[in-house]
């Protein structure tokens, strides 16, 4: 398998895709405004065309009918102006004959211009010479009338020339002006067709712009919805899944319980809960970096995948928990056998390129609704018993048990208790004397530690030792006991020195030495009169740092001691290699000196390697003279027991420079 670095899940661009809808979305709309306004404009134009037009021909139809009643009259007035001008002489005849000539040819000449072009030239070609020899006898007329010669005016105005050519210039005139008022009524008959026509083609473009401009918007604003349909699916999908594995996440692991709790209910069936947590992940991390860790969850959601029914429920809890909800519905047996099929192939060793990987799992079972009926507890106990799982070595798989579950509450509680209990200074030293086996003087006090808690009372180092290791509250321990002990010390004998344990896990941590100087310096004692007790435990699990917090610790000016020797890994070559100052023999030796002859020669050995080490070897656990007689005699130089002196306050430990007998000491264990 090669390393691709990629995640499986790509980030989509929710934003833009948003953005871009929106853009499509205002487009369509625009587009929609735009149309709606060229309509409008459109309707409008053609209205006001229409009108303007339809105005002025029925202005013109209106004048037509005007000049025809016009000429009429005028051409009456004309014929009766000229037979009373010459039948009665009188002047306003005359005045009136003369005004009326020229009147009538206007209004002849306008109504020429309303009508058709081909009408108004034809009249004017049919009438020339008539108008032409009538104008000349109206002027012949007009002399004649103004000279008095009203005779030969009335035999002019009588003689049928001068009737006939009247009579044609009239009909003709007659006809002029009928054709001008049927041309401007056509004009406006047929305008009014043209702006119904016109209003007919607008609305019609209207309709298909309009349906234009819908097809576009409701397509515009269709593609933006799909848009944000999908996106929102998008973003649905990723809210809801892991984004390095692709199985679901936190959250949607509890929407899926609740609908597969509610199924299984309805049906009457069973659920199982199999909490999955990867064993020995963290140095995978540590040692090739956490692309590779990456890698190795990715590979274990696949390998879930394969070894699981599709049906069954798959999540990534968070870090490297895993959760497999698999249905019972054939019987309890099926969550066993899935969460073996895993703890075996999550077994399996991987390989990234050149990198071989090699993890484990541990499983722990909840069922639904034998142990819980809702996703929290379940999840919980399941949680309880994957903590059972790796307690008893990883790699295994743990059913639910209400009463280990007791257990682990109650060590909560106790953790919390053990937390505010440090902060609140209930944690108390005590010192056990380690004294010169020969001499019997106290050479120097070993740091215990009692907690005096609120309600249980004073609680030996057993009940909360290793819960603060397990729980990382060993150091902020320590330090608030070291502080107290410090001070102490400072009133203990000058020459007594302070021993006291350093749990595995404060090994890697950087600051230990410096904090250590610092406790040393504010209560004034010189780094010389600490004496720090490491376990073959501390060494194995990081020999490497082990040796340097030796070093350091012994640059300091303090001195290292060997705790419980004989009793773990027991390499000779950690003593060869750390140059211990100290060693201490454990209590399981010494308490069997007078039984197992064994424990006695073991005992002869550490000293002799002690010695030959140039180190010196203290003896736990002496209870009795025998015991304090034969370790002496097997040439360890120094004790510490029940026979020199229990665990006791400072002030009960201050005054004590040699320890005859166990009585002097004050029985406070
Ligand atoms: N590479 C990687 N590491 C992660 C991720 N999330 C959590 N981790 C690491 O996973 C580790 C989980 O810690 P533990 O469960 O204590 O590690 P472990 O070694 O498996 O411990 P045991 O379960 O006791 O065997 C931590 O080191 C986290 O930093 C992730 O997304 N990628």
């Amino acid at each position: 398998m090669s390393i691709d670095p990629s995640p499986p899940v790509r980030l989509l661009p929710t934003v833009s895709i948003v953005e871009e809808t929106m853009r499509q979305a205002r487009r369509a709309v625009a587009f929609a405004l735009l149309g709606a306004a060229l309509l409008a404009a459109l309707l409008l134009g053609q209205h006001q065309w229409s009108s303007v037009a339809l105005q002025q021909a029925a202005d013109r139809h209106a004048m037509a009918h005007k000049l025809v009643g016009e000429v009429r009259v005028a051409d009456q007035q004309l014929a009766l102006a000229a037979q009373m001008a010459a039948i009665t002489g009188e002047s306003h005849w005359i005045d009136r004959f003369d005004k009326l000539v020229p009147e009538l040819a206007l209004a002849i000449e306008h109504a020429s211009l309303l009508a058709p072009q081909a009408v108004a030239a034809s009249y004017r070609e049919r009438t020339a010479e008539a108008a032409r020899l009538q104008a000349r006898m109206n002027a012949s007329a007009a002399e004649a009338l103004k000279s008095g010669a009203f005779e030969s005016a009335r035999a002019l105005f009588d003689s049928e020339r001068y009737v006939a050519q009247s009579r044609l210039l009239r009909a003709a005139t007659e006809e002029l002006t009928q054709a001008s008022l049927t041309a401007t009524e056509q004009e406006v008959r047929s305008l009014r067709h043209a702006a119904l026509i016109s209003t007919a083609v607008v609305l019609g473009l209207s309709v298909a712009l309009g349906a234009v401009l819908w097809r576009r918007l409701t397509n515009g604003l269709g593609r933006s919805r799909g848009s944000l349909l999908e996106a929102e699916e998008r973003v649905q999908r990723l809210a809801a899944s892991d984004l390095l594995t692709g199985l679901d996440n936190r959250a949607a692991l509890h929407d899926a319980m609740q609908a597969l709790m509610g199924r299984a209910r309805r049906h009457g069936e069973g659920l199982a809960v199999l909490m999955v947590d990867l064993d020995r992940f963290k140095p995978v991390n540590d040692r090739h970096g956490h692309m590779v860790g990456d890698l190795v969850l990715k590979e274990v959601a696949r390998r879930l995948s394969r070894c699981l029914r599709t049906s069954d429920l798959r999540a990534r809890y968070g870090g490297d928990e895993f959760v497999v909800v698999v249905d019972e519905s054939e019987g309890p047996g099926s969550a066993q056998g899935a969460a073996e099929r895993i703890v075996e192939r999550l077994g399996w060793p991987m390989q990234f390129g050149e990198i071989a990987v090699n993890i484990g799992a541990s499983v722990g079972i909840a069922r639904f609704p034998h142990d819980a009926v809702s996703d929290d507890e379940l999840l919980r106990k399941a949680d309880s018993a994957l903590y059972r799982a790796k307690q008893a070595g990883r790699g295994t798989v743990c059913l639910y048990d209400p009463l280990l579950d007791e257990a682990l509450a109650e060590r909560h509680t106790l953790e919390v208790a053990l937390r505010e209990g440090i902060a609140a200074g209930q944690l108390v030293p005590y010192y056990q004397p380690i004294v010169d086996l020969h001499t019997r003087q106290v050479r120097s006090v070993e740091l215990l530690c009692r907690w005096k808690h609120p309600e249980r009372g004073l609680l030996g180092p057993d009940r909360f030792i290793q819960l603060a290791e397990d729980t990382g509250l060993i150091g902020p321990l320590t330090m608030s006991l070291l502080r107290q002990a410090c001070k102490d010390l400072a009133r203990f004998p000058a020459h007594w020195r302070l021993s006291f344990n350093v749990a595995p896990q404060q090994i890697q941590d950087e600051n230990l030495v410096p904090a250590l100087l610092a406790q040393l310096r504010d209560a004034g004692v010189p780094p010389q009169r600490l004496d720090v007790e490491l376990t073959e435990t501390a060494l194995v699990n990081d020999t490497a740092r082990a040796r340097e917090v030796i070093l350091a610790l012994k640059r300091a000016g303090m001195t290292v001691t060997l705790d419980d020797f004989g009793t773990g890994y027991s390499s000779l070559s950690y003593l060869a290699e750390m140059t211990f100052d100290k060693i201490k023999i454990d209590r399981s030796f010494v308490r069997t000196l007078g039984s197992r002859p064994e424990s006695a020669k073991i005992v002869a050995a550490i000293v002799g390697l002690s010695r030959s080490l140039a180190v010196d070897t203290v003896a736990e656990g002496v209870e009795t003279e025998d015991e304090a007689e034969m370790l002496k005699e097997l040439g360890c130089k120094n004790g510490q027991g029940y026979l020199f002196g229990r665990p006791g306050l400072a002030k009960d430990v201050g005054p004590l420079e040699r320890v005859p007998d166990a009585d002097a000491w004050a029985l406070v264990d």
